[in-house]
């Protein structure tokens, strides 16, 4: 495990290219970012910027057509499957429950699969994860379609936990919610980030959130990252994209979320 402060993804002069029969367009063009142990990073960036892309090439789940990307020290094409899935929890923003399997299958599945603990104790740390994102014991019972957004989340991110994963992947976490379950998700991202000592890398839109936990911003614009800084930086830094996101119509909302969160500063 890097020490503090130590990278935790280190991605060097990537480029991201699609062809289709149509044509072939580049995404990310020599973009480079690095992630340090303990940080909470959020990338924002127009849509189609290639902000899930970058997260599915952190996973593994994708191959940039150049550049490298090193995930806890080490190339991501070497971690495979297995190795990512306990180094890395990636809550995908559609990432739906399996419907047929209730809460608790839901959560121990990827811990299931792995085949390498008995059954009880699959059972027993899905449980202490449903009940450490906020659910209760109850809800381990129930079926997906049975839960509101905000529990559908919470169980998808104790999914996510289910191997400790020293990094956390989290694509638009509370789009969708309601501002109460929004809220309420945010303030779990915060205390389980202080007891589990995560690493977090988020893409969002949204300003509160953004505001609430991010401790650097990485804008992604003209097909790199432009900016990866604190959020005052971030609002002073001159570009359209950021100019657009930060301090057009949301700008008065931005600078009272400065004032809100001094830490932010
Ligand atoms: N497998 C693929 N084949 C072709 N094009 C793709 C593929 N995956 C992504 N793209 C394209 O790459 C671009 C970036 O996609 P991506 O989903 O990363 O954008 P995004 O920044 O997350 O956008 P949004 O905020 O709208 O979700 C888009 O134009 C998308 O259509």
């Amino acid at each position: 495990m890097p020490a503090e402060g130590q990278a935790m993804v280190e991605i060097r002069q990537l480029w991201s290219v699609f062809q289709t029969p149509e044509r072939r367009f580049v995404v990310h063009q020599d973009l480079n970012l690095t992630v340090r142990r303990g940080e909470i990073l959020s990338i924002v960036g127009g849509s189609g910027s290639g902000k899930t892309v970058l997260l599915r090439q952190i996973l593994g789940l994708e191959t940039p057509a150049r550049g490298e990307i090193r995930v806890l020290g080490q190339p991501v094409e070497q971690i495979g499957r297995h190795g990512a899935s306990s180094r890395i929890g990636m809550l995908f923003q559609h990432g739906a429950l399996f419907s047929a399997f209730t809460v608790l299958e839901n959560i121990a599945f990827p811990l299931r699969e792995l085949k390498t603990l008995p059954s009880s104790l699959v059972r027993e740390a899905a449980m202490v994860k449903l009940q450490m994102v906020g659910l209760k014991p109850e809800d381990a019972y129930k079926m997906p379609a049975d839960l509101s957004g905000g529990m559908i989340k919470r169980a998808a991110l104790a999914r996510a936990l289910i191997m400790d994963p020293p990094l956390l992947l989290l694509d638009e976490p509370t789009a969708g919610l309601d501002p109460d379950s929004s809220d309420g998700f945010v303030a779990l991202l915060r205390s389980l980030h202080r007891d589990m000592e995560l690493t977090v890398v988020m893409v969002s839109h949204d300003l509160d959130t953004l505001f609430e936990v991010s401790t650097r911003i990485a804008v992604l614009a003209d097909k790199r990252v432009i900016i990866a800084a604190s959020p005052k930086d971030v609002i002073a830094f001159q570009h359209p994209f950021i100019h657009d996101f930060f301090l057009g119509e949301r700008g008065q909302r931005a600078m009272e979320l400065l004032r809100e969160y001094p830490f932010a500063v």
